[in-house]
């Protein structure tokens, strides 16, 4: 009797697993058939739909053949940029490049994609019309964030956040904040000298990626709360030990990435770094919570005094809620603030490097600014920060190093209530994950003349002349309510970095004496033949974090 009944309760169990795993199979296939019996009804509608185009796998063969001829470590902008850059190809019936790109990945991704690759399409999405965030960014940031950020915020949460956070990241209250950011640029150039080869040579080979992530954690965490952690002259810190172990488990959601947030090295991982991270931030916020702290400029000080004012008492203390806000905000602040910015400080100095008439340029605009001895730079931006506004070909280099090498992009919720029309077409977005393009936009030989060469003065140009950016084409940094809170930050510091290492160094990109150093026999890899190019997932690094030499000028 007893053998009975629980042979009986194991073939309940067995048919109840049986079950559920068909109606997740006849789920599943039923979406797929969805998807790709829409995809043929908007192929035949003339919709944006990429040849070839096949049944069976929807996109996927293309998403390989884009693959083709790119290194194995090579980041998918390039996938996305070959899309684009070749679009008659994939639009043989078309004139012009599509505003928008359908894409179905399915099932390697349950929803398909929208890319916007045009300026009035993304202005549509982000501007005019600004839709909410896709969930997976949220999803993706969870371990770090715990959901409680910026980013994973819903719309009307987001606005009161935003409002708190926007005076700590103004231009002025940053360029009040210009000695802190000299200080640790100082560290980063003496660094760098230090590195150079003697009587005029170039040094040994190292890994400036590095010494970027270093500076721009340091200037991150002190400009939001005026922690000094110290990386560049005592790091690897466990405070970045500790975010970066968080961020190896930001992942888009898969079916695997699923699965491992069930896993109990997932949960005791996620747990050991953020109580590291929140033992390290909550000495230092509370001290910030203290009528007496010493400086009234950083953005959680500037945050503080927000929420005081809107409760209308200077006396209200921040209660255990907001202050576990904040402590989200700061991660996703270290999080989006260092990587980011580092790799962009890599790219320009790579783009200044191959171009001696920017580079001479650049130095004769230090001269003219920042006066001809170059030992006093530093002191003369830390007293009058202002000058940096007036370094106009410096900030003309930098975003042509970001239209060469945008960083970012913004994935956004499709629905019912959201078309693009362009041109008079109208392109529905229901059920899809819409993806910003600035990699595919910043590369259109079409909005950009002379594209694929480093022109510093297009942003210099006035309204009229062809090389003057489009309206919306330039969007590293994306553009409205959630346009990138970190923009001038970002900008200062490449500033920074670019009149306080100009002048005094040369730099060599030395990936041949990588390559040799590392013993490699191969052929090196390369894109559109260069060597030195992205690589990884996420906002990824430079290739071999960018081997560097220097020498005293
Ligand atoms: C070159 C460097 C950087 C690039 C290319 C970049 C790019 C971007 C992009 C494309 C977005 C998405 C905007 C959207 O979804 O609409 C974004 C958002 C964001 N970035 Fe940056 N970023 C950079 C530096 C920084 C820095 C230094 C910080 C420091 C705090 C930062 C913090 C953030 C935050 C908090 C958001 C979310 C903003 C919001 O939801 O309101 N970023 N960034």
């Amino acid at each position: 009797m007893q053998l009975y009944f629980s042979s009986g309760i194991v073939s309940l169990v067995g048919l109840s697993v049986v079950l559920i795993v068909v109606i997740w199979l006849a789920q599943l296939i039923g979406r797929g058939l969805f998807i790709r019996f829409k995809f043929l009804a908007m192929r035949s509608r003339g919709l944006p739909v990429p040849e070839p185009y096949s049944f069976l796998y929807g996109h996927i063969p293309l998403m390989k053949s884009l693959k083709e001829g790119l290194p194995k470590d090579a980041h998918d902008t390039y996938v996305h940029r070959k899309l684009t850059m070749n679009w008659p190809k994939y639009f043989p019936h078309r004139k012009s490049c599509p505003p928008v790109i359908y894409l179905d990945l399915w099932p390697l991704t349950s929803q398909p994609f929208i890319y916007a690759t045009s300026p009035e399409a993304c202005f549509q999405l982000t501007q005019q019309t600004a839709q909410p965030r896709h969930s997976m960014f949220s999803w993706a940031l969870f371990p770090v964030t715990g959901g409680k950020d910026l980013i994973s915020m819903d719309i009307p949460t987001h606005r009161i956040w935003r409002s708190r956070l926007n005076p700590g990241f103004s231009l002025k209250n940053l360029l009040s904040q210009t000695p802190i950011l000299i200080e640790e640029v100082g560290i980063f150039v003496q660094q760098l000298k230090e590195q150079a080869g003697t009587d005029g040579n170039f040094g040994d080979l190292f890994q400036l990626f590095d010494r970027t992530v270093a500076l721009t954690f340091d200037i991150i965490t002190r400009v939001s709360l005026d922690l000094r952690v110290r990386e560049q002259t005592q790091g690897p810190t466990p405070i970045l030990k500790a975010l970066r172990a968080l961020i190896r488990h930001v992942k888009g959601p898969t079916i695997w990435s699923e699965l491992e947030r069930w896993t109990p090295s997932y949960r005791r991982d996620v747990a050991l770094n953020t109580k590291i991270l929140r033992d390290s931030l909550l000495p230092q916020i509370k001290s910030r919570l203290q009528p007496d702290a010493s400086s009234e400029k950083t953005v959680i000080d500037l945050a503080v005094k927000e929420y005081k004012t809107e409760s209308g008492n200077e006396n209200q203390q921040p209660n255990p809620d907001f202050v576990d806000m904040v402590i989200s905000q700061l991660k996703l602040f270290m999080l989006a603030g260092h990587d980011t910015t580092a790799q962009a400080i890599c790219w320009v100095l790579y783009e200044i490097t191959k171009s001696p008439e920017v580079l001479r340029q650049l130095r004769a605009e230090h001269d003219e600014v920042l006066g001809s001895d170059v030992q006093l730079a530093a002191q003369i931006l830390s007293a009058e920060p202002h000058k940096l506004n007036s370094l106009r070909y410096t900030t003309a280099v930098v975003k042509e190093s970001l239209r060469l090498h945008p960083l970012g992009s913004t994935h956004r919720r499709g629905s019912r209530g959201f078309s693009f029309v362009c041109d008079g077409t109208t392109y529905p977005s229901d059920g899809a994950v819409i993806w910003t393009s600035p990699t595919a936009i910043h590369l259109r030989a079409d909005l950009w003349p002379r594209v694929a060469e480093f022109l510093p003065e297009r942003f210099l140009v006035a309204e009229g002349h062809a090389l003057r950016p489009a309206r919306n084409a330039w969007r590293p940094f994306e553009l409205g309510n959630t346009r990138c809170i970190g923009e001038e930050l970002a900008m200062i510091e490449m500033k920074l970095v670019l009149a306080l290492t100009m002048r005094e160094l040369d730099f060599c990109f030395d990936w041949e004496g990588w390559n040799v150093l590392q013993g490699r026999t191969t052929p090196p890899d390369s894109v559109g033949g260069e060597h030195i190019y992205r690589v990884g997932g996420g906002i990824g690094s430079v290739k071999d974090k960018l081997p560097t030499r220097v020498k005293l000028r």
